[in-house]
Formats: C-alpha cells, structure tokens, sequence
C-alpha cells in the first residue's frame, strides 16, 4: 500500500478512537449526574441496589463497610492479567476512584486472559480499553488513567495520590520500584504473580507497618536473569483466579477488615495442576535493617531509592554488550543469505513447546536452558561433518533475548568460532521477512 494512504488509514483510526472516547464520557457524565440522584449522604438508590448483595455479607462489614470503599482510592499498576480480573471486580465493588498506568496496547495474544480487553479494543491502549469497561460495568467509579510506564521519575507523584497499589505487572524491576516507592509513600501494596499454572499473592508494608518485598529480598537480581524471552506462558484462569484474589484482599483492607493487631504476613501459593492447591505461609515481620522499610533515617532512604538500577532500562532487553555487532545478523541479511545457501546450521533455542507450535525451515531445536547447564549436548545435534572452528551457526529464539546469550556462551566456552544471533528473532522474521510464521 501506498505510504501515504496508510498514514491517512491510521490517522482515520486514530479519529474514530477519539470520536469514541469523546461519546462515551458524554454518555457517562449525563448518566452519573442525572441518572443516579443521590437519596442520603452517601449512596443512590441504584448503589444500594448493586452493592446490597456484598453488604448484607456479615464479614464485610455492612453500610459503613461501603462508605469506606467509596472514599478509598487505588492504584493498579499493569492492566493485563492480573490487573483485568482485579480491576473487573474493585470496581464493581464500588471502589470510589481507581487509578490505572500501563503503556502497552492491547495485542490479540493478551485476550486468552486479560478480560476487560476485547476483539474489538485490540490495538488501543490497554489503559483506554480497561475504562471503557469499567465505565459500562459501574458509572459510579471515578476512572483516572496512564499511558506511560510506572518509572524513576513519575512513581511518586503518581504513587503518592492513592490509598493503596495493586501491583500487576509481574515484572521483577517495577516490583522493586513499587515496593520502594510505596514504602517511601506510606501505601499498603497487594501484589500478585503467576506463571504457568501457579501464582502467588502477598501483602506488603500493611499499614505502613507490615513487611516489604525486600524484607525477604534485599537485593533484585541481575538483569541476565530475568530477562529471558522464554516466558512460559501462563493458563488464563490461573492468573485471573490471582488477579480476583488480589481484589479480595483490597477490599478486606480498605474496610478495615484486617488491623494492625489482626493482620499477620503471609503468602499464599495456588497451584492447578496436577490437582488444585492453596496453600499459605505465615512470613516474618518487619527486618529492622532492611534498606528501606527499616529503621534507617528518611533521607538516607531516598538516596538508597536514587541509587537503585535504571528500572526502566532493567527490563525487556539483554545487556546491549553481551554481544559485539560482528556476532549479530539481521532477519533481512540472514534471509538473503539463505537464498544463496542453504547448509548453515539455524539453531532455534526456544522450549520444545514452542518450537512446536512454528519454526524455521532446517533449524534444530535444542532449548536455552539445557544448553547453559549440560553444553556438551549440542554437539550431537549437529551434522556429522560440522566443523566447530569454521563452520557457521545462526542462532533464533522468540524476542531475540536467549538466543544473544547462548551465542556469548558458545563463542567463550564452547568452541565455536562462527556463531551469530539473529536480531530480534523470530518475531522480528515474522514483521519484516515471512508475515505468514505466527507470532504466538
Ligand atoms: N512499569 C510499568 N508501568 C506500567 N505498566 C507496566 C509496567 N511494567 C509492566 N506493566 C504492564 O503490566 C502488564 C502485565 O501484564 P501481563 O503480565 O499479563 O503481560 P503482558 O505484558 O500484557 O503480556 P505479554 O507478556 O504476552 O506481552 C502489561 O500490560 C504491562 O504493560
Ligand atoms: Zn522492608
């Protein structure tokens, strides 16, 4: 298609977005100032309706229980599979003012379980896609919404308006910056994680009283460790089932349910498989020395806080120096060199799972993980005359994260002199060589 043409495509796109967003606040504001007359100083008879079957519920507190989630604010970091089920519940519950940051848009392969988004919302920003929602479910939520990352320079202003963060990004550098920054703020985090078909759910600093991530883990780990594109995927219910416990804890917080004399940390664990699993754990209390909710003076916290790693920079790419441009090769180069010869070695270091739902013609399959650990398997899969010190190897993975640090081992420990990794992997051969592999 012409360029231009596709310009003007987005753009109309674009248009028709806005034009939405614009009807559907209209279609909101009328609602909620004329169509709910309030009929005490609290609530409307349509909140009374809605909430009624949760008041009634002894442990939940009654009318005064529902006050306090309407005065209460919350803050959910991460609007995809944690955050979609928590978010669909906390605010059908009545929360009065929920604050939502992600910068992701929607994507077809975030629909197996991020449930506020739709077929129809993919494309759009994640956060303006959850509103939509919410604001159909529950016109009585006040919806304030981010489209950036949750970082260094923002996390206070933004972290310091609200009662309470839910943490749902799962990513193991915005955990640190939630956790350092709410502590910092004096906010109760919910925090949830899952992978897989098991997932983990933990309160940190309750209170402002209760322990913080890095009481158990002072230190993040390095960024070769979590930055791995072999993500393992995860069932969609199990995480939606952690995203819907995550509410349930929000809301025995913010009534008051738990106190400083009730509370006691803990971790629960749910597994699905083989057979369903919960199981809790009672965790210590507060380290007096932990760098940030400890005993240490306010200012030399905050400058613990300046100090930390780049979080922005921490995630979603492998260290820019694990390899030397000379090791590295574009999808386009590789293809064309493909065209003239065919009898390199691909090695695709993906999980066999994946490699089974799409691979590259003639590549062979041997996962990251084993290779770091037993190296010497390599050589058996490969051709019989293959020369070590000449011969090439190209090496492929998802994102283009693994296959980098199975060429630096390769080249350093195992004797191979002509590795390189292609570029972005497969799902960058899939945007600008083959549009038919499947990006999964
Ligand atoms: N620092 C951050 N600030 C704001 N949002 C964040 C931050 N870190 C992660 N997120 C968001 O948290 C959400 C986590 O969702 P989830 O773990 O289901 O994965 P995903 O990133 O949507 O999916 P996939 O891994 O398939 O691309 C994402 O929407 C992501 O954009
Ligand atoms: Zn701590």
């Amino acid at each position: 298609m012409d360029p231009s043409n596709e310009q003007l495509l987005a753009r109309i796109k674009e248009l028709e977005q806005e034009n939405e967003q614009l009807k559907a606040q209209a279609t909101l504001q009328s609602k909620s100032t004329s169509s709910f007359p309030k009929i005490d100083d609290n609530f409307s008879l349509d909140e009374y309706k809605r909430y009624g079957r949760q008041m009634i519920v002894p442990d939940f507190g009654s009318l005064p229980s529902q006050i306090k989630l309407k005065n209460s604010s919350i803050l959910v970091v991460g609007a995809g599979g944690l955050g979609c089920p928590a978010l669909l519940y906390l605010s059908a519950a009545g929360i009065g003012k929920i604050g939502i940051i992600d910068d992701d848009l929607v994507d077809t392969s975030n629909l197996h379980r991020q449930v506020l988004h739709t077929t129809e919302t993919v494309g759009i920003h994640k956060c303006e896609s959850a509103r939509r929602y919410i604001n159909k479910l529950n016109p009585h939520v006040v919806v304030e919404t981010y489209q950036f990352r949750l970082q260094n320079d923002n996390a206070f202003d933004i972290v310091s308006k609200y009662d309470l963060v839910l943490d749902c990004t799962d990513t193991p550098a915005t955990r640190y910056l939630i956790n350092d920054v709410s502590v910092l703020c004096g906010k109760t985090i919910v925090s949830g994680s899952g992978l897989k078909t098991e997932g983990q759910l933990s309160i940190l600093n309750f209170n402002n009283k209760g322990p913080c991530y890095r009481c158990f883990y002072p230190k993040p780990p390095s960024p070769e460790s979590v930055t791995s594109c072999s993500d393992g995927g995860v069932i969609g219910p199990v995480i939606g089932l952690l995203g819907i416990t995550m509410a349930v804890e929000t809301i025995k917080i913010l009534t008051g349910y738990y106190t400083d004399e009730t509370f006691k940390p803990f971790l629960s664990m749910y597994s699905a498989y083989p057979q369903q699993q919960l199981r809790v754990f009672k965790m210590r209390n507060r380290k007096p020395d932990c760098a940030v909710c400890g005993n240490l003076p306010q200012i030399l916290k905050e400058t613990i806080l300046e100090n930390q790693i780049d979080y922005a920079a921490f995630c979603g790419t492998v260290n820019s120096n694990v390899l030397n441009p000379d090791e590295r090769i574009d999808v386009k180069k590789y293809s064309e060199l493909l065209n003239k010869n065919n009898s390199q070695v691909l090695l695709d270091v993906r999980p066999k799972e994946q490699f089974g739902i799409t691979k590259l013609a003639n590549s062979i399959n041997i996962q990251w993980d084993p290779i770091f650990k037993k190296a010497e398997s390599i050589d058996e899969y490969l051709p019989q005359n293959f020369d070590k010190s000449k011969d090439s190897v190209y090496v492929v993975c998802r994102y283009g994260n693994d296959s980098q640090l199975a060429t630096r081992k390769m080249i350093d420990e195992l004797g191979f002199k002509n590795v390189k990794d292609l570029i972005g992997g497969l799902n960058k051969w899939s945007e600008v060589v083959d549009s038919t592999v499947p990006q999964y």
